[in-house]
This record gives C-alpha cells, structure tokens and sequence, in this order.
C-alpha cells in the first residue's frame, strides 16, 4: 500500500507522457472557453472557434490576426492551467490546506484483499451493472450477493454462481462519518513486458485508489486495520493457499492465484500419537518467541520437512496446522518451468510476516545423484529439462521434470532477509535421501518427521472417522421391524462401531497400505461399516497381488462383524485360499452383547479377537505373523 496526501488526487503518474497530453487538452480547453466567453462578452449568440471569434467579435483583419487571435487564446488557456497547477502545488506543500488522503494498494499485496473485502462487505459495489460471473469455485473472488429469484425461504441465497463487479467507474460511499471515494483500475491491458514477452500470458495488476477526504491521517490506518480484522474473521473457516501459476514481472505479484480450502480440524488427520501435537506446538511457540528470537540474534524462521511415502497425510499435517494457527500457505512447485531463481527471491521476500512457505515434493527439483552421473556422461550436467528441450536433447526414460532453481538459489533464499520475518517453511517428500545434505541442516530445516505407511491402529481411528455413529444406521437396525427389537442407544453403537474397527484393522497388514489407500477403500463402502468389514480382506488381498505381482499371502482367514445378544448379526468367516474367498470352518471372533440388560461392549473386549494371518514362504509354506505388528511369529 502506497499514500499520498493531497487536496487533488491523480491517480496516473503525472510525470508520464501521457500526464503531458492531459496538460496540453486542458490548455485547449481552457482556451475555448476563453473564446465563448469573449464571444459572449462581445454580445454574440454562437461560437464556431477561434477563427470564428477572430470574423465575429476580434475584429475583421488578414490571417495576421487570425494567428494573433489564436496565440492570445492558447496563452490565456496555458495561464489559467498553469495556475491550476500552481494553486495544487500550494494546496499539496501547505499541511493546514490538505483535506484529503489517498492511498494505493496493488494486486497481490494483502493489504489489497483487505480492503477488497471491506468494500464489498461495505456494499459499495452494489450499484454496480457490470459484473464477471463465474461458477462458484474454489478460486477466491469477493463477489457480492445479488438478489435473486431463487432466493430461499431461510432467507439464503443457491450459490451456484458469482458475481463478481467490473467496477471501473469511481464510487463514493461513507464509512465511520469519513467520505471516501474509491477508484479502480482492473489493469488488464497488456504489460510493458509482455510486448517483449509475448508468451507470457496477461497480467491482470490491479489497482485501487481510496480517497478519504479527511485531514486525520488516523483515519486511513484505521480503515485498513479494520480491513484487515474483517479478513481475518472471514478467512478463519478457510484455510487460503496462494500459488504461483504463471511468470510475474514488473511489479506484478508473483503469487497470482488464491483458493479456498474448507479449514481441516485436527482431530482428522490420523498419525501416531501426539505428532501432530507436539508440531503444532513447536510453531505455537516460535510464533509467540518472536522477541526472545531478535534479542538472541537468531534468524526468526523455522523450517519442517515431512517426509514419507505418499497419501499418509504430509499434505494435510501442513493444511490442518495452517488452519489451526489461522496463517496463510504460500506454496510454490519448483517444476514449473517459469520458476527460476529470481523468481523464488521475489516470491519468497514478498510473503507476508507470519505465514507458511510451503514447497511439496522438493525432491522434485533436484536431480538424484544417479541422474547426476548419467548427465555427466551426457555432457548434460547443469542443464535443466526446459534447456535440454530446447536443444532437442530428449528426456531421459523415467527422468523427472528438473527445475530452473538451482540448489544454492534455493539455500540463498532459505537463509536470506526476506524468509527471517517469522516465516515458517515447510517442505515434504517421498525421497528425503534425493536431499542435500546441506539443505537439511538446522536453521534451514529444524524438525523432520518422518511419516509411514498405516499401522493397524491408524486403520482403526481411520474406519471410526468413517463412520462417525451419529449419522451411521448399522445393518441390524435397517432390518430391524420388529417392535420387540429394541434400537441402539448411542454408547452401544459406538460400541459395535469399536469393534468393527478392530476388525477391520486386523485384515490388512501393519504398514502395508497409506492412509490414503485405506480411505480409497472405504469411500467405496459410505455408511456401510459391515460391508467395509467383510470386504477389507478381499481387496487387500488384490491389492497385495498386483504390487507384489504374485500370490504373496495366500490364506487370511478374517472374521466378519459379529454382535450377539439384542441385536444379532450372522457370524461368518472367510478365508482367501488361492485369492479367492472360500467358506471357512470356523469362526474365530469374540463375541458382545448389545443388549440393554447387560450392557454395552468395551473396546478392550473388541481387541480380544482372535486374528490369525499367514504370509507364504518362497518354498510355498506358510508363517504365522504377530497380528499387532505383522512381523513372523516366533514358534513356541
Ligand atoms: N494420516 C492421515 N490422516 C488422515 N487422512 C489422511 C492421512 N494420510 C492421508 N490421508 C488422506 O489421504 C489423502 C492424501 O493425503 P495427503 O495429500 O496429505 O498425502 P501426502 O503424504 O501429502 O501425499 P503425497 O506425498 O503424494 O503428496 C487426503 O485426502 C487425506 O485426507
């Protein structure tokens, strides 16, 4: 945000050309109405110019006096303008004149979303009759609320589009008793840049001009601290991620794209105990020390790495903190092509204080030392997939896409001024040993957490979230018309949910699918935990097949959910011999009563189930394996 305080505002520079050609068609214009006014004072009716003046009311004489006339006219036009000028000049060097205030904020700058929000909020722009529509996205637009005939009897309005003001034109509205006028320029011609850049696609800069007329400088600071508390308020059940999607020059933000994401609680990202907690609250901390960190000279920044296979949750750690410490996601992919090492500089020095800067799959951007060594051969050392394109040089098989950053462009940036002003940096990968060393040591990544592939607990707190008991009907229930069977209460549903959890953990593996997987499967089984109990094993087992390409474990005898008592449920188990399933000859499951009498299940109960899971040897024998932990079990 940029102000200026002054009786005039001009929001085009007025050192430019074209301020020069606004002078000169005011001196023209000042000179016309010297001419009608002379005209008039000559007593005649109508004025064609200043030839016409010269026949009419001048005085008849040669072309000598035409031009005379004429030079008379433009003097007294450039007299009156240049005492315009002057008089500005006075009224802007003399505080006790000034009556207004202006100030410029700039696309892409917070400060611009601020009062973006506020003067929709405001409902400035309501009067407008130009608007973009768009179908509502994710996208973040301050659009405005138009009555509408589909408007609902709660008073709510269908959200299906956006309407988004065009507005050009300037508008005055009052705020806290102050006038203000507000003007704005869309900034979508093409840049200066692109001129050159023709490749580079539009840069949609724009500006907006807030005239507040007003001597108290106060009230432009609190116009925008207003602005700012009202985004806070209205970003807080979102989390907003910024992103870099195309190259930016000039003073264009490089950050040009915003969306939403619905805000993530805590409680639904599933890892071991107290991770995510104690993540939370190492950042709690290093946003409260800001202090403590200047007095030390410490570089007030912090930097996490999560690393681990994919879907087991790195993304979402990184979207439920930033949601929970209400901070904004910068987020950059080094692949892109445009991304260079300015690029990163600027991107990175113009995130605001106390925000997230968040790089995903940093790998990505730096080749493998295998792929160092084949470039080497190549003669290709240094040079980036976009360079070696553009030689002709054809990607390698299975080389990934390489980034214009180089590493000491990208360490630079990490330990440079503008990642210091209490930035958090959050990286993640698959192949955290891709990494240079110097990359990973401390004060440019200070934590780093290590994610797995699900253990059976995580599966079991996974189907709990699935299927949450107060909007799940169980099997038994649905089936359930006669009078005398009596409905579950809440406990004993949750109950019955606990151990159909257990089950379902006990079917698959220790660490053998990502959470992600695991909630694949499940999505496929909505508001059916039974079926999601009988079927885990089966589509483990297939799963099993296609990555280990072979019958890998040939017999998982698995239970099926089973309650006893009130409320009975058929017992049944399954074995998968040769990948199918088969009828098995026993049921192996403990057993609970959901009977009002006598009570609810507790969950310890439900762990009680017998669970036994074989894993083929190479010579076609089987081993038993502890059920907790997926390892061989020792014989007795
Ligand atoms: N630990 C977890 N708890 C809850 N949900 C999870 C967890 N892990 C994965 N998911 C779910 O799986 C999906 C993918 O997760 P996410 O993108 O966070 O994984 P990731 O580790 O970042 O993967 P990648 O390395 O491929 O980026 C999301 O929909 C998320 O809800």
């Amino acid at each position: 945000m940029s102000f200026q305080q002054s009786p005039e505002v001009d929001t085009q520079d007025s050192n430019s050309w074209f301020s020069s050609t606004n002078a000169m068609s005011r001196i023209m214009g000042f000179s016309f109405l010297a001419t009608i006014i002379q005209g008039l004072l000559n007593g005649q009716g109508s004025v064609t110019g200043p030839h016409g003046v010269g026949n009419a009311g001048v005085g008849a004489g040669g072309p000598n006096s035409y031009l005379i006339d004429s030079i008379r006219l433009f003097l007294l036009g450039s007299i009156i303008e240049g005492g315009r000028r002057f008089f500005s000049w006075i009224m802007g060097r003399f505080k006790p004149f000034q009556y207004s205030i202006t100030a410029q904020f700039t696309e892409g700058d917070p400060a611009y979303e601020w009062i973006i929000l506020l003067l929709t909020e405001e409902q400035v722009w309501t009067r407008s009759r130009e608007f973009r529509v768009n179908a509502t996205s994710s996208l973040r637009q301050w659009s405005v609320k138009l009555e509408s005939e589909n408007q609902r009897k709660d008073g709510h309005f269908d959200d299906h589009a956006e309407y988004v003001p065009t507005y050009e034109e300037p508008q005055l509205f009052r705020w806290n008793g102050y006038w203000v006028e507000v003007r704005r320029s869309s900034g979508t011609g093409r840049s200066i840049n692109q001129a050159f850049m023709p490749h580079a696609g539009l840069q949609m800069m724009g500006r907006l001009y807030l005239t507040i007329y007003t001597r108290k400088m106060s009230a432009l600071s609190a116009l925008v601290e207003e602005g700012r508390q009202r985004y806070v308020k209205t970003s807080r059940p979102h989390v907003t991620v910024h992103t870099a999607d195309q190259p930016a020059y000039g003073p264009a933000s490089p950050w040009n794209g915003a969306k939403r994401k619905a805000r993530r609680p805590l409680s639904s990202i599933i890892l071991q105990e107290g991770v995510i907690n104690s993540l939370i609250e190492d950042a709690r901390e290093f946003i409260r020390m800001e202090e403590w960190y200047t007095k030390a000279g410490i570089p007030h920044r912090r930097g996490y790495l999560l690393y681990g296979p994919p879907g087991t949750g790195k993304s979402s750690t990184i979207y439920a903190i930033a949601g929970e410490l209400g901070l904004e996601i910068y987020s950059l992919s080094l692949a892109s092509t445009f991304v260079d090492d300015s690029f990163l500089a600027r991107a990175v020095s113009s995130i605001p204080k106390q925000a997230i800067f968040l790089i995903e799959d940093i790998d990505c951007a730096f080749p493998s030392r295998e792929e160092l060594d084949d470039d080497e051969a190549t003669g290709l050392a240094g040079a980036t997939a976009y360079m070696a394109g553009m030689v002709g040089i054809p990607a390698r098989p299975g080389a990934r896409g390489r980034s214009a950053v180089t590493m000491s462009g990208l360490l630079n940036v990490l330990d440079g001024v503008g990642s210091e002003e209490g930035k958090i940096f959050f990286a993640t990968t698959n192949y955290v040993d891709r990494l240079d060393p110097a990359l990973l040591r401390p004060g440019r990544i200070d934590k780093k957490i290590q994610y797995k592939l699900a253990t059976r607990a995580q599966a079991a707190a996974l189907f709990l979230r699935f299927y949450p008991e107060a909007f799940i009907t169980l099997r038994s229930e649905r089936s359930s018309t006669d009078e005398k069977s009596p409905h579950l209460s809440s406990s004993e549903k949750e109950a019955i949910l606990h151990l159909f959890s257990k089950q379902f953990a006990a079917s698959i593996l220790e660490h053998e699918f990502s959470t992600a997987e695991l909630q694949g499967f499940l999505l496929s089984c909505k508001q059916d935990p039974e079926r999601a109990v009988e079927e885990v094993a089966k589509w483990a087992w297939r799963k099993h097949r296609r990555t280990s390409n072979g019958p890998a474990f040939a017999a998982v005898p698995v239970t099926r959910p089973i309650v006893t008592g009130a409320v009975p449920i058929p017992t049944q188990t399954i074995s998968t011999i040769g990948g199918f399933p088969q009828p098995a000859h026993a049921a192996t499951a403990s057993v609970v009563s959901t009977g009002r009498t006598s009570g609810p299940s507790t969950s310890e109960e439900a762990t009680a189930a017998p669970i036994t899971v074989t894993k083929p040897l190479v010579n076609g024998t089987h081993i038993a394996v502890n059920e907790e932990t997926g390892n061989p079990k020792t014989p007795n």
